[in-house]
């Protein structure tokens, strides 16, 4: 083992209530929101090509332009309050709300910066109404926070210089202080979701992070912090220079998912998920692959039976509403969670077989196996294999527990599952009631 001075401090899972909480989420809600929200994408009649909440790093914008849109800040159909009750309707159990993103602005009345929510024409704390609307309907809140900060003087991709050093050493210091104040006022937020610290100048401040890490944990016990916040001093990101883990749960499944379990490394871990390919904030443009409700119950389910939960992002629009498209989805999941949330709720990896028709869940701290199954074969019976010596004693419809299904046994531990109805437009989910030798 290599010796480290700012790798990783724990090796395993935490074993905490507020982690094993964060472990049974199953599904969470991302928001990115901010002035990239007002040109959604899209400036003089020109479609940005990249994610519309990257716009600002165009050259087709001065970044004073840019950054002027805060006078147009003012977002009359902002409600936090139905977000969050959207939010609950669709099953989301936690949020991550992106309190600054790469631009800089923050969503929060900051007093280390005049390029805040009150320098805007809407002037009150958003974070607070997030963190308030969310709280009250039991949805837990994480902090998104970029160490990057395009607009702030004092940024530095890359340290080259003597100045570039001094500047640099007050970025640390106004980002540390951005982080205490956020913690601070914002003493409900579960945990802080960290972006933006990729380059050079951030990952070599390993000791300036590790002790910042430090601070901010001691200062809210139980905090939660993913593995993309800091580097060791070697340069290592997520994992540390002997392959541990950095931070509470791994981070790096951003637009994608693990296909087997041997992937997470038996971490924590969560996939955060836009719905049209790669746009986190709002754009205009609703257009290449937009993802289906099945689609994201499919994401849900495959996360949840790998051990990880699911994060589904919404990109309200420059007035604070969000587009339909998006709620129409929230909706549609929504039901689906309504009937089937208990095989995403406290679930995880059950450590059978992955097989055709779907995903295996367990319930955590007992023997209960859900089958969520996305594929039915056009013979309408599902072929399972269980683990050796698995016997199935009862196999039922979780939407409605009077449908039974009777488990023909083909071999010892080798099902078919007759089902009533062949033809399902969204995925179902199959109680399994097992025992050894049953
Ligand atoms: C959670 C997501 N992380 C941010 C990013 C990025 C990024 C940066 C460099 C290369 C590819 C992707 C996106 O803007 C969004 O906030």
């Amino acid at each position: 083992k290599i010796l480290l001075a700012h790798g990783a401090h724990r090796e395993g899972k935490r074993t905490d209530a507020v982690m094993e909480k964060w472990r049974g989420y199953g599904l969470g809600q991302f928001i990115h929101w901010g002035l990239y929200a007002i040109p959604g994408g899209e400036w003089n009649g020109k479609q940005y090509n990249g994610a519309a909440e990257w716009i600002r790093s165009w050259n087709g914008i001065p970044n004073a332009t840019y950054d002027s849109l805060i006078y147009k800040f003012n977002p009359t159909a902002f409600d936090a309050t139905a977000w969050a009750k959207s939010a609950k309707q669709m099953g989301a159990r936690y949020v991550t709300f992106t309190t600054k993103h790469h631009d800089g602005f923050c969503m929060w009345p900051s007093k280390y910066s005049k390029y805040t929510v009150a320098a805007s024409p809407y002037k009150k704390d958003i974070v607070k109404a997030v963190v308030d609307a969310y709280d009250k309907e039991g949805i837990d809140v994480i902090l998104y926070f970029s160490v990057m900060d395009w607009s702030h003087p004092d940024w530095r991709y890359e340290i080259k210089t003597k100045e570039d050093s001094v500047a640099f050493e007050r970025f640390k210091k106004f980002t540390r202080n951005q982080l205490i104040e956020l913690l601070t006022n914002y003493p409900k937020a579960k945990g802080l979701w960290f972006d933006g610290t990729w380059d050079k100048s951030w990952v070599k401040q390993a000791a300036f992070a590790d002790d910042l890490e430090t601070e901010m944990r001691k200062l809210r016990p139980g905090l939660i912090i993913g593995s993309r916040f800091r580097a060791d001093e070697n340069g290592k990101r997520h994992f540390d220079s002997n392959g541990v883990l950095m931070g509470d749960y791994e981070q790096g499944w951003e637009r994608k998912i693990p296909n087997k379990i041997e992937e997470v490394h038996g971490n924590d871990w969560d996939c955060v998920m836009t719905v049209p390919e790669n746009q986190w904030g709002y754009n205009k443009a609703w257009n290449g692959h937009i993802k289906s409700a099945n689609e994201l119950l499919e994401m849900t389910a495959k996360c949840v039976s790998l051990g990880g939960n699911f994060v589904l992002n919404f990109g309200p629009q420059g007035d604070g509403a969000i587009r339909q498209e998006e709620l129409n989805l929230a909706t549609k999941i929504g039901d689906w969670m309504k009937l089937n949330q208990e095989a995403i709720y406290n679930c995880g990896y059950a450590g059978y077989e992955k097989q055709d028709w779907g995903y295996f869940t367990k319930k955590t701290g007992s023997d209960q196996v859900y089958m969520v199954v996305f594929n039915v074969p056009v013979s309408g019976a599902l072929r399972l294999k269980m683990p050796a010596k698995t016997k199935i004693s009862k196999a039922y419809m979780l939407a409605d527990r009077e449908e039974k299904i009777l488990p023909e046994e083909i071999n010892s531990n080798e099902y078919f599952l007759k089902l009533k109805k062949k033809d399902h437009q969204e995925p179902f989910v199959i109680v399994l009631e097992t025992g050894k030798n049953a």
